[in-house]
């Protein structure tokens, strides 16, 4: 009885303890696991704590070695307070990152003369070298530059392109595909060839370069195969016009492309269109992060008619003006040759902007009346086109137009006819004028001779020149940085001068741009052609939208 009683309570001494132990090692491993979190987080904190310390540091530091210009005023009333990044979106905080430092490449093809055939005679030599210039993360062009006084204290700022240190993708598993979309503009081989070449030679990349051809059919099109581009294959395209991949507006179909991308296992894809092919552009790399895929997609800006927002200028727009030179001389000729009131019009590109007519006119310096979409056209009366080429006839025997092909939709009426991506038709404002200008003189009892050139396709068909191919190998280069280094959804672009990285989003909202009737360049337009303005005034107290845009135009 004893023992059992002994027994019974050694037994409910054993639970006891047991429970005791298992309450201990709880409590234990509890208040080990809080100090263990206790102590990493303020591991964390104390590392933040030195990181931002080391900022304020540097940043202290800068701030006294900072020397004051040995010129100029000290101001009081204009100042920059925050500076807010525009920031493109990073694979590498959703994708494990390869990590490789970043080396320059070049790659030399030697020559064995003494091999009999002329593919054992090519060898390739390859030089590894090191970037002087790598750009680190905050590093940004300021795109508020003009500053007022007492106006805006704060400014956006794009990320500054060029190469980074680290790499995202391992060159050796790159694959990268090209499309071209839209229309034509100078330059596009360019482009073309110089991703190629930056991808082979300065990165020395490991996969295919395909070329996409006709736009964004060309990614499921059976008729349209993809073409692999090689450094041999691109060598010479830069000397024509065009796009040798083809181009074409409509064709866009999500689901086929990111086929396509998974299929060729493509892992860099650049789109080489204006802000239509851009808004394709994000969707695509939207589908690709929805689908999981590690793509970078970058678009690089084109536009004939240099209506993409934020860019100083759109590669080939200096190449298209140049070539509108040859129509606006013919169109002089025409026109103080043949007697009597010698009358030359030349219709230029210009759908919704018309910095095409506006800077032909400008550079010629031979206009008399030059129309654009976004000021209003005015046939008759104190401010009509019409009785003031009749004055420039009277005066000078002769007189040169031009007119943008979007100009006069409130006098000729919008046209509700779209192109297969949905741009509208433009109405024909060239042979219009000329009817009127005739119907005019008439009316008037005079008789005008009027000629009308329409150089439309020939102006932007032709090769880019040469400030226009040195823009284009900046941008494909760029582009290339950017997308290796794992940014993704971004455009490249000279802003304010400097070539930045610009996010698709904020690209787009803005354009198609137009050129600010109320700016300097309307003013500059005016003053050589001395037409009347036909601007209306603004309201009383009413700001013009366009005052505070980032890029003055
Ligand atoms: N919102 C959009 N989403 C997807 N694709 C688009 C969009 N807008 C246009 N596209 C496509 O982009 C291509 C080029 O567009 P387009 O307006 O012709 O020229 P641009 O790119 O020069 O503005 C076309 O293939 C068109 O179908
Ligand atoms: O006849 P197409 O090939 O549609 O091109 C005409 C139009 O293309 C433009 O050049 C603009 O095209 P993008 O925006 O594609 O550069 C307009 O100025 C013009 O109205």
């Amino acid at each position: 009885m004893t023992t059992a009683l002994h027994s019974k309570d050694t037994t409910t001494a054993l639970v006891a303890f047991s429970a005791a132990l298992v309450t201990a090692t709880a409590a234990t491993t509890y208040l080990l696991t809080t100090r263990y979190e206790q102590s990493k987080e303020r591991a964390r904190a104390w590392k933040q704590y030195q990181r931002e310390k080391l900022l304020k540091e540097k940043t202290a530091e800068a701030r006294k070695t900072m020397k004051e210009p040995s010129s100029g005023t000290l101001i009081d009333d204009v100042f920059i307070d925050k500076v807010f990044l525009w920031e493109c979106q990073d694979l590498r905080k959703s994708f494990a990152s390869a990590n490789v430092a970043n080396h320059m490449h070049f790659q030399y093809e030697t020559i064995h003369p003494l091999a009999s055939t002329a593919l054992q005679r090519k060898n390739s030599t390859e030089i590894i070298t090191q970037y002087n210039k790598l750009i680190t993360d905050h590093e940004c062009i300021l795109g508020d530059i003009v500053r007022k006084p007492n106006k805006q204290t704060n400014t956006v700022a794009y990320m500054r392109a060029g190469p980074r240190r680290y790499l995202h993708f391992d060159p050796a598993q790159v694959n990268a595909a090209i499309v071209t979309c839209g229309g034509l503009c100078p330059g596009l081989n360019n482009v073309i060839r110089e991703i190629t070449k930056s991808l082979y030679q300065l990165y020395a990349i490991g996969g295919k370069v395909y070329g996409i051809r006709g736009g964004y059919r060309g990614f499921w099109d059976p008729e349209l195969e993809p073409v692999e581009l090689t450094l041999d294959l691109v060598e010479n395209i830069h000397h024509g016009g065009g796009t040798v991949l083809g181009s074409s507006r409509g064709g866009f179909d999500l689901d086929k492309i990111l086929d396509f991308v998974r299929d060729r296992k493509i892992s860099q894809l650049f789109v080489i269109g204006g802000d239509g092919t851009h808004r394709g552009a994000f969707r695509i790399h939207e589908g690709c992060i929805e689908r999981g895929y590690n793509v970078a997609v970058a678009g690089i800006p084109k536009t004939i008619d240099n209506d993409v927002d934020y860019i100083d200028q759109s590669f080939g727009f200096q190449s298209a003006v140049e070539a509108a030179q040859v129509a606006i001389r013919s169109a002089k000729t025409e026109a103080v040759c043949n007697l009597p009131n010698g009358i030359g019009i030349v219709k230029l590109m210009g759908r919704s902007a018309g910095f095409i007519a506006a800077h032909s006119t400008m550079a010629s310096s031979d206009v008399d009346l030059c129309l654009v979409p976004e000021v209003p056209v005015v046939l008759d009366g104190e401010t009509g086109c019409l009785p003031h080429l009749m004055r420039r006839v009277k005066q000078q025997g002769y007189a040169v137009v031009v007119v943008a092909e979007g100009a006069g939709e409130e006098v000729l009426g919008t046209s509700t006819e779209v192109d297969a991506s949905g741009n509208k038709k433009l109405p024909a404002i060239g042979e219009f004028m000329k009817k009127s200008i005739e119907e005019y003189f008439k009316k008037h009892g005079e008789t005008a001779t009027v000629k009308y050139i329409d150089p439309s396709y020939t102006v932007r068909t032709v090769p880019a020149n040469a400030a226009d191919s040195l823009y284009c190998m900046q941008l494909a280069q760029n582009a290339v940085h950017g997308a290796m280094a794992g940014y993704t959804g971004f455009s490249v672009g000279l802003c304010n001068n400097r070539m930045v990285l610009l996010p698709i989003p904020e690209l787009v909202a803005t354009s198609p741009r137009s050129m600010n009737a109320r700016g300097r360049t309307w003013e500059r337009v005016i003053g050589l052609t001395r037409q009347p303005n036909t601007v209306p005034e603004l309201e009383e107290g009413k700001v013009d939208p366009k005052d505070n845009q980032p890029t003055p135009h």
